[in-house]
């Protein structure tokens, strides 16, 4: 069985090295939350009210995430509320106080299967910007036993800024909840031999948690009732993701919960998951609904990568992008292109796989601050990051694996950077060979969407589809 090769594998590879020390740990403010406690839940109908304003503010056309959430066909659907799911007082303080006022169709389902009891294991697969997130940080934060001083649930990242944005995910929803903390388990967050964490969350990748709970032996596994991997068939598929995420895995009680999130599942990877996970609960998409409609999608036929170029002035010159993140396929083509935009006065970040996970961060950390408009990366930002602003993706070079295929997952995760939760989006893919217009038509093919032609040089045509 594929396990056992499998399992071999990890046997033989060695936990990762120690880092720096910097003091991560809970950054709830006791003042905080005591400022926060003296506010009546029960007034949600206000604050929800005030949430949707702000939130209208944020989409682009009025109650457009409210029109979507009465859609049935929209991955925003709901016909529960927060309150029907039975979500603690607290969490759902934390739920409205973060602008949410129903939940989407991915928290609705999941949540009654992930707090069921006795626990079941799921593989959940819902469009990107859907709210998978917020659904298992619920579900992590309902099971946990605050009373209990040690580590009961524990997720997995494959990046560290993905980490990082999580646990931000799981301090704002845990505002009200003061009684739970939060550790993090992240290269340079270094602890104190043989200490025990106190924590009853932990959030990380999964080399450092994998030492956390093996060689440092911080974490108690076996007292661990809940196991998340975030963007799991990029833990599954990467092999080093793999081994690190099954060694924790076979350190946990046979009853401890494991929830798999992603947008994507490849086939192989799916069935994989089926057979690591034990009797699990299954939320799966069809391949024609992966595909947001609400984010648009063009190509672009140009000869070189400067007249790929040329079409991106274009466009900045045709309509307002509030924040742009552009997918280059080589950190040279990236770095390239963020001299040329800067040349052309636009405020770049470039992000790419050499820079330290710490100067990763940051660089996201500015774009989310909007201190950039334009973020220049490779497929290191693909996944998962969560920045609200962004109305468009260009994929200056089209995503494609080893061997030149197209990566359709990669596309997917990719577009998913805009249109985050009924957010309108636009994703433009320049097409400079006969070899990418080949890879863009099976792009086309695999998610049976049309990409319509978009002509750079007419500035109404751009205007149009932008309006
Ligand atoms: N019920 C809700 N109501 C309003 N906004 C929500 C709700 N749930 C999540 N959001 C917001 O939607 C955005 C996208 O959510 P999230 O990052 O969890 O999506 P995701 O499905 O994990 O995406 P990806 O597949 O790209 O990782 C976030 O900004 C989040 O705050």
């Amino acid at each position: 069985m594929a396990t056992d090769s499998w399992a071999q594998a990890v046997d033989e590879q060695e936990a990762a090295a120690e880092s720096v020390s910097i003091n991560l740990r809970n950054t709830k403010k006791p003042e905080e939350n005591g400022e926060c406690m003296q506010l009546k839940w029960e007034d949600k109908a206000a604050q929800s009210l005030l949430n949707k304003l702000i939130r209208n503010n944020l989409v682009n056309t009025t109650n457009q995430v409210e029109v979507l959430q009465k859609d049935p066909n929209s991955p925003l659907y709901s016909v529960k509320s927060f309150e029907e799911l039975r979500l603690k007082p607290q969490l759902l303080q934390g739920v409205y106080g973060m602008g949410f006022n129903r939940p989407s169709k991915i928290q609705e389902t999941a949540l009654p299967m992930m707090l069921a009891e006795p626990p079941q294991n799921l593989i959940a697969q819902s469009q990107s910007g859907t709210g998978k997130t917020a659904a298992f940080v619920l579900a992590m934060l309902s099971h946990v036993d605050p009373n209990n001083k040690y580590p009961q649930c524990l997720c997995v990242s494959p990046t560290y800024e993905l980490a990082l944005q999580t646990g931000k995910v799981i301090e704002q929803m845990g505002k009200h909840y003061p009684e739970v903390q939060l550790v993090y388990a992240i290269r340079g967050n270094k602890l104190q031999r043989g200490m025990k964490l106190q924590e009853q969350i932990v959030i990380g990748t999964p080399g450092t948690m994998l030492d956390w709970c093996g060689k440092f032996k911080f974490i108690d596994p076996k007292k661990v009732k809940v196991f998340v991997l975030d963007e799991a068939d990029v833990m599954i598929a990467t092999q080093g993701h793999q081994d690190q995420s099954i060694r924790i895995q076979r350190m946990l009680p046979k009853n401890c919960q494991m929830l798999l999130f992603s947008a994507t599942f490849e086939e192989s990877v799916w069935n994989f998951a089926q057979r690591i996970v034990p009797d699990p609960n299954i939320i799966k998409l069809k391949r024609e609904e992966e595909t947001l409609d609400t984010i648009k999608q063009y190509y672009v036929l140009c000869n070189c990568k400067e007249e790929k170029f040329q079409a991106l002035c274009n466009i900045y010159g045709a309509i307002t992008i509030a924040q742009a993140m552009i997918f280059c396929h080589t950190r040279k083509t990236a770095g390239w292109l963020a001299g040329e935009l800067s040349r052309e006065g636009h405020q770049v970040a470039l992000l790419s796989g050499e820079m330290q996970v710490e100067q990763r961060a940051a660089v996201i950390e500015r774009f989310r601050d909007g201190k950039e408009k334009v973020l220049v990366t490779t497929n290191v930002c693909a996944r998962g990051i969560d920045v609200e602003q962004v109305s468009v993706v260009i994929n200056f070079d089209l995503p494609v694996d080893k061997d030149g295929n197209p990566d359709n997952e990669t596309y997917l995760h990719r577009i998913g950077r805009t249109g985050r939760f009924g957010k309108r989006g636009l994703a433009i893919n320049m097409v400079d060979s006969k070899m990418s217009m080949n890879i863009l038509n099976r792009i086309q093919e695999h998610f049976n969407k049309k990409i319509e032609k978009l002509d750079t040089d007419d500035l109404d045509e751009i205007e149009k589809i932008a309006s």
